[in-house]
């Protein structure tokens, strides 16, 4: 049966960020996620994790001026400390939450940059965070994102997503396979979820156009947690869509996945 992770950066955007915990549990997830806790204090996101009973499954390492544009930093030559210093704010913000995973935004290709170049810079920060995580029994991930949202994004393919773990040579560094992206960038969604799927930590899920609840697009998820089961995937499937009128009136989708009392 597949495991629910509420990504609170995208449902619950009525209630204030710490209110979403108890509302994520209510509603039946078991872990959740979101983008970042940096705004927050930490010992503040532990209680609200605590009163809400869920696990911490993942969130991103600082990942730049997100509202001024940025989308990561780790293929950035001239970022490369603010993202060792981000490491150590991640680690540190996982380790009060028992949070396990870590996810990694690459980044946007500047303009005229050498991409050879970026990568190394990628493939550098990676070894190192990937180090810096496994000390503190963290996974570390890195995830393909689709260029129709993200135009210019450096990491939009599996195939890249492999090469830059195959030049980091880390038993520590994991791939976020996002369903959702890798239909608009790939198609083939579960052969190439089973094909990787030792290098896949974590799984995220919106259906496609619209990146709305599962059910309203053209992605057959009802096959897609069956075959995640199938295929053994114990980890957390991270609901990060955009809820189309209300997170919890929207859940229906998720009914025959719940535990039966
Ligand atoms: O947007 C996504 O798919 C991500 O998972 C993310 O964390 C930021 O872009
Ligand atoms: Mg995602």
């Amino acid at each position: 049966m597949p495991k629910f992770s509420a990504n609170l950066s995208f449902l619950y955007q009525d209630l204030p960020f710490l209110d979403r915990f108890v509302a994520a549990a209510k509603d039946g997830f078991g872990a959740l996620e979101y983008l970042g806790p940096y705004a927050e204090p930490k010992e503040k996101i532990a209680e609200a994790l605590t009163s809400s009973g869920l696990k911490q499954a993942l969130f991103n390492t600082p990942s730049g001026d997100w509202a001024g544009g940025e989308r990561g930093i780790a293929c950035l030559p001239d970022r490369v400390e603010e993202f060792r210093a981000g490491v150590a704010q991640a680690i540190d913000y996982a380790t009060a939450l028992s949070c396990r995973q870590l996810n990694v935004i690459s980044g946007l290709v500047p303009a005229g940059a050498d991409f050879d170049i970026l990568e190394e810079v990628l493939v550098g920060n990676l070894k190192y965070a990937s180090v810096r995580c496994a000390d503190a029994g963290i996974r570390l991930l890195i995830e393909p994102i689709n260029l129709r949202d993200i135009p210019g994004f450096f990491l939009s393919r599996t195939d890249h997503a492999e090469r830059i773990l195959d030049r980091v040579g880390s038993d520590n560094l994991y791939i976020q396979y996002d369903f959702y992206h890798m239909q608009i960038m790939q198609g083939d969604l579960i052969p190439t979820f089973a094909r990787l799927k030792d290098r896949i930590a974590h799984v995220q899920i919106a259906d496609n156009p619209g990146r709305n609840e599962p059910g309203t697009g053209e992605i057959n998820y009802p096959f897609i947690f069956a075959e995640l089961d199938r295929l053994g995937y114990d980890g957390w499937v991270g609901c990060e869509y955009k809820p189309k009128s209300g997170t919890s009136e929207g859940l229906g989708w998720m009914n025959p996945y719940r535990k039966r009392a």
